[in-house]
């Protein structure tokens, strides 16, 4: 290795596939996979698919941040990032996204299904590319459409367990993806407000930017709005039980609260406040979806035998 080339430690490489950003993602997937199916979804499917839906992901994560090199180089909270600190060079962070990609199709086209990898694929090409290169620099709505390929995970999960045999029940799996595209506009507009200066500086679009915070504000408390109605969705569509829909109206309560008391905050670390209820948010709700999915059947009252006296 040449004295130019840095020696990259294990650590740096974990940093470049975004960790806890993709933790949750995963998290997203394997809730996908549990409610494809009644009872538990197949191991192997379930195992081979979470591992190519985490690597694609990774992938994905480590591809954003070599293409967003320049523009995180100028941001405060993303300038300690490994290739902007020069400890992964470009080519290394490359090959690196370019061999968990490959993985990650091998292990969905050959142990998994082939319509889970293209779909996988084409939520890698959709972030890595469409939005990191086009979107991001082109409009405010850049994480809105984006937002598709971050909210595609459940449906790769289901897709894993299922396939598109007669099971395939995409209208449900849908509702899951619709749920993480409408909370995305809170969750990271809530960053964005915070952290406007950054983009400001960096000259990307993000709506505080363009359209400036009090407008902001507004779309974050409409998409919260909405996000509390999508969430209805699951049990009304008699996917998920009385459970679930308890604890999404109480979570969403309390994200409606802070959207609400975002429009006249106490001070700037609010929106950083929101931001951080988006996160715990979505979590808890899907934690609530399969807590639901497995209590659902244990609390259907037994079926009651008939008695027929002996003649
Ligand atoms: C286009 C869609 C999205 C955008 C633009 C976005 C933006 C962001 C940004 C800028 C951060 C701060 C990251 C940092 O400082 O390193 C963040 C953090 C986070 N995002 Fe998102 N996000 C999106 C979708 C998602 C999705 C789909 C999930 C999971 C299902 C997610 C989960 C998280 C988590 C868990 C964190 C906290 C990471 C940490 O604490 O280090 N995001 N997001
Ligand atoms: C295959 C598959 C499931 C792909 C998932 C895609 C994925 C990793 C989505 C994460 C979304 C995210 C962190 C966006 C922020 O990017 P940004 O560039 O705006 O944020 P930054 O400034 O922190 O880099």
């Amino acid at each position: 290795m040449s004295a130019a080339m840095p020696k990259a430690t294990a650590k740096q490489y974990w940093d470049l596939t975004k960790p806890r950003v993709v933790a949750l993602i995963v998290f997203t997937a394997l809730v996908g996979m549990f409610l494809a199916v009644p009872g538990l979804p197949p191991l192997r499917e379930s195992v081979l698919g979470f591992l190519g839906i985490w690597l694609a992901a990774s992938s994905a994560a480590a591809i954003n941040q070599l293409l967003d090199s320049r523009i995180d180089a100028k941001m405060a909270r993303t300038s300690w990032r490994p290739i902007v600190a020069g400890q992964i060079t470009p080519t290394q962070a490359l090959v690196f996204a370019l061999i968990l990609a490959a993985l990650s199709m091998v292990i969905l086209v050959v142990w998994v299904n082939t319509i889970t990898a293209i779909l996988t694929f084409a939520s890698l090409i959709g972030y890595a590319v469409i939005y990191t290169v086009y979107l991001k620099r082109a409009t405010p709505q850049n994480i809105v459409i984006g937002g598709i390929a971050g909210a595609a995970p459940p449906l790769l999960g289901w897709a894993a367990i299922t396939g598109m045999t007669g099971e395939w029940d995409w209208p449900h799996a849908l509702l899951l993806v619709l749920i993480i595209f409408v909370w995305t506009p809170p969750h990271f507009w809530a960053l964005a407000i915070f952290r406007r200066a950054d983009y400001a500086r960096a000259m990307v679009p993000m709506l505080p930017v363009t359209h400036g915070v009090e407008y902001t504000r507004w779309q974050i408390l409409f998409y919260t709005v909405l996000l509390v109605v999508v969430t209805i969705l699951p049990w009304a569509a008699g996917m998920s039980g009385l459970f679930y829909l308890g604890g999404a109206l109480v979570l969403g309560v309390v994200f409606l609260g802070y959207a609400w008391r975002l429009m006249n905050p106490p001070d700037e670390m609010y929106a950083m406040k929101v931001f951080n209820y988006s996160i715990v948010y979505l979590m808890a709700l899907f934690a609530f979806l399969l807590l639901d999915h497995w209590l659902m059947p244990l609390l259907q009252p037994a079926p009651v035998m008939e008695f027929r006296p002996q003649p």
